[in-house]
């Protein structure tokens, strides 16, 4: 059963046998389906801030385990639970003009946590949402897997649809699009195909590196871009990857993808990863130490998705024992599983050289250039010293990879060595570097 209303039909059938009738009258019977998206469903409470949040907690800490089991029992796979609640920049849940655009609520800017990572990114989304097709068209967000790419697209059309009702929004990914497409050419309703993807006012694509294999999607998609763009209306694409990076994409979709802003997504950086932590723990009315966030924030470096795994497991531990308070033991007890599974990357002194380059933002490869001036000489003796202390390497080896002797890279370790035990601003900087390095 893939449809979300036929699910939660069926769910709330059940709950409605194993609940009281006022329990289930005040709680479950308001609850909006939004979606069924990868391992999780997402369903919406009524109310603004304030309501809304006492309604997602009072589900999530009391009626969550029912709920799950009852989705388990409908669909036979274990879902994650997600609530969302409408808040003033979120659009409606029973809006019919935000069900046409297949947007999901509970990505807003409100909620999206700016960092080192996504500014620049989050800075365009917000540019384009409040004024479509004027600066950036396209604007292609780009970046790893659960970094925000679908967050941030969904929340430039949730904002735009708030503060333009009327406008027509549409959300899709590259396979729908081709899924879509193929129905249309089969049961010959291509015009109906084309009214929806060439009238609306802001069309948003997730995922667009999928189209590159497939030719009859790529052709569609180009017109489709084409009449868009000529009709002065805003396109909005994410990406695994940059279009120049993106095999059989063909020549004249890289070219149009190139046209706007490429906005790149890193992965977050340790005071990022914190605040989002802390806002995401302050929708689950749950109490943390700061201890326990910073010691989240420390393991958990791979991407948001991975954070928000880590922290549903705990709160998922903390159900079990019925408890609102979190311990250390509870958390290290959440993620002992999660943490030996994650994989862990093959450090390399070139994996070493690519992290301390990008801290530093130095193109690739300066490290290894001859040159002596400080801005170069100074990342490049910080990275023979982690090459050192991390991979306990030769100076030799080391001295190799940099392509430099076996001496001076020891001086650069000694003079690193000292500094280090001086500047605690320096110890940060290597502690987030060493971070960065570790993660896959
Ligand atoms: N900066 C952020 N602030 C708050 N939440 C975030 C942030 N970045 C990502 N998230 C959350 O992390 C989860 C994963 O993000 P999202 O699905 O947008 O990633 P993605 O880049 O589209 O991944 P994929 O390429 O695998 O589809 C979502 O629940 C999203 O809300």
């Amino acid at each position: 059963m893939e449809n979300i209303n036929d699910i939660w039909g069926n769910v709330t059938k059940q709950l409605r046998d194993e609940m009281s009738t006022v329990a289930f009258d005040t709680w479950i019977k308001p609850i909006k389906p939004v979606e069924v998206a990868g391992d999780s469903i997402t369903l919406c409470v009524p109310g603004g801030l304030q309501k809304g949040s006492l309604n997602k907690s009072m589900i999530m800490t009391k009626y969550r385990s029912l709920i799950e089991s009852s989705i388990k029992n409908v669909t036979g796979k274990s879902l994650d639970l997600d609530v969302c609640f409408e808040t003033n920049s979120g659009v409606q849940a029973d809006d019919p003009i935000k069900q046409e655009s297949a947007l999901n609520p509970k990505y807003t800017f409100d909620n999206f946590i700016v960092g080192n990572n996504n500014n620049l990114a989050q800075a365009a989304s917000l540019a384009v949402a409040e004024t479509p097709a004027h600066k950036y068209n396209p604007l292609f967000i780009y970046g790893g897997s659960g970094l925000g790419k679908t967050h941030l697209i969904q929340a430039i059309g949730n904002f735009y649809l708030t503060n333009n009702p009327g406008k027509r929004v549409l959300y899709t990914t590259s396979e729908k699009f081709t899924y879509e497409l193929v129905n249309a050419i089969r049961e010959k309703t291509n015009q109906d195909f084309r009214n929806k993807h060439r009238t609306v006012d802001l069309l948003l694509m997730d995922d667009v590196q999928f189209l590159a294999t497939k030719e009859l999607a790529q052709e569609e998609f180009f017109h489709t871009f084409n009449a868009l763009y000529e009709a002065g209306k805003q396109i909005v694409l994410t990406s695994d990857r940059l279009p120049s990076e993106t095999p059989h994409l063909a020549d004249r979709l890289k070219t149009r993808f190139q046209m706007g802003l490429l906005a790149d997504i890193q992965p977050p950086d340790y005071e990022t990863r914190l605040a989002i932590l802390k806002s995401k723990i302050e929708d689950e009315y749950f109490t943390f130490d700061e201890e326990i966030v910073e010691y989240v924030a420390n393991n958990i470096t791979s991407n948001v998705r991975d954070l928000e795994g880590a922290l549903k497991r705990i709160l998922a531990y903390a159900g079990i024992e019925r408890t609102n308070t979190i311990s250390m033991e509870l958390a290290q007890k959440a993620l002992k599983e999660i943490l030996s599974t994650l994989p862990q990357r093959n450090i390399t002194i070139s994996v070493i050289i690519d992290e301390v380059e990008k801290y530093y933002r130095l193109p690739k490869g300066s490290l290894i250039t001859k040159k002596r001036s400080n801005d170069i000489a100074y990342p490049r003796h910080i990275a023979m010293y982690i090459s050192r202390v991390i991979l306990d390497e030769s100076y030799a080896s080391i001295g190799d990879a940099f392509k430099r002797d076996h001496s001076t890279v020891m001086n650069a370790v000694k003079k690193i060595k000292k500094m280090v035990t001086e500047d605690t601003e320096l110890q940060e900087i290597i502690n987030e570097l060493v971070t960065n390095i570790k993660k896959d």
